[in-house]
């Protein structure tokens, strides 16, 4: 067997990524996978491991890839019901339009929606090694679901170690390259947060809450419970702030208006921005079509321009832990 010539057969299929050292009829090749998802990895693998075979030679392939940087932002709120799984999937969106790899966790166990929200209800993640992998959408943000993992139409009545068992499940996934997890939490102060910021650490949370004072108030709450961990805020986004009547065009505050943004400046955490109370947001939402997917959109995307702002700039001194 020539040296040469197997080198010269796995540089064919891997280029440099690939580092071949022979030893008799033992070869060992080195693959440096970094960059690659998981389909182009294995790929990769059996394309090497082809190239270097021939009968009478033990061939062993030696996957790595460098940890991508990948940071984790939770989307919380303080109720239920305000659009925190509308906005996080928007956001989502939003961020990897601009350039940002992301991928999506919804960990909402009580009303897990974004299979919904992104045009995937009904397709169930795939698992290899017992690691899942997340679902492709149509907008270039993979996603795993709580209520993937529950057979469709049951209800998710988990206990706590159930319910961090699942949550581990979803955040150590084959996330591939994506350098952002979004997280969309359930409404308020439970199992999942506590489990979300004391294993999975994110680096920073975005709250959602109305302009309704009930709402504040327990948006506060939900403000409390990260800054107590360490967990900086982000910022705080209200919605449905402002009904612009389809028929007459006229804009009605019926949930009060600026509300939000006071109570940012008052617990001094930064205020990302408003998203209208829009029909269109609805419908579109319902059908699969998420906003923000549509370039012209400037309600989510001026959003997400300050979240990667915040990435890129505050959020290691703010205290922020890489994943
Ligand atoms: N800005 C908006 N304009 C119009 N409808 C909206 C807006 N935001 C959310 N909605 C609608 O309000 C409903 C609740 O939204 P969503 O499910 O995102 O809330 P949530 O806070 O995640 O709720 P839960 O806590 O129950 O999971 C949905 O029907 C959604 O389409």
């Amino acid at each position: 067997m020539d040296e040469q010539d197997v080198k010269n057969a796995v540089a064919a299929v891997a280029g440099a990524r690939a580092t071949v050292k022979v030893d008799g009829a033992r070869i060992g090749v080195v693959v440096d996978a970094t960059g690659l998802d998981a389909k182009a990895r294995d790929a990769l693998e059996a394309a090497v491991t082809m190239a270097a075979s021939a009968p009478g030679r033990e061939v062993r392939v030696v996957v790595t890839a460098e940890r991508p940087r990948r940071r984790t932002i939770a989307v919380a709120s303080g109720k239920g019901g305000v659009g925190k799984s509308t906005v996080s999937a928007n956001l989502a969106i939003a961020l990897s339009q601009i350039g940002r790899r992301v991928g999506l966790v919804d960990a909402d166990i009580y009303g897990p929606s974004q299979p919904r929200l992104l045009g995937v209800e009904g397709t169930r993640p795939e698992a290899k090694d017992k690691v899942l992998l997340p679902v492709q959408t149509p907008f270039g943000v993979p996603l795993l679901s709580m209520g993937q993992l529950v057979a469709p139409g049951k209800a998710i009545a988990w206990r706590g170690p159930m319910t961090a068992g699942a949550l581990g499940q979803l955040m150590d996934a084959e996330w591939g390259v994506a350098d952002t997890l979004v997280v969309d939490l359930p409404p308020g102060t439970g199992d999942v947060q506590l489990t979300m910021i004391q294993k999975h650490r994110p680096a920073g949370a975005v709250i959602v809450c109305t302009p309704q004072d009930l709402a504040l108030i327990d948006a506060t709450r939900a403000i409390d419970l990260f800054e107590q961990a360490g967990v900086p805020i982000i910022g705080v986004i209200e919605n449905m702030a402002g009904y612009a009547c389809p028929h007459c065009g006229e804009v009605s505050d019926p949930f009060g208006c600026g509300g939000a943004e006071a109570a940012a400046k008052a617990r001094g955490v930064p205020f990302l921005g408003r998203v209208p109370l829009d029909i269109a947001i609805r419908r579109a939402s319902d059908a699969g079509d998420p906003p923000a997917a549509d370039p012209a959109d400037r309600t989510f995307r001026p959003i997400a321009e300050q979240v990667v702002r915040w990435l890129e700039g505050g959020a290691e001194t703010a205290g922020g832990v890489e994943r």
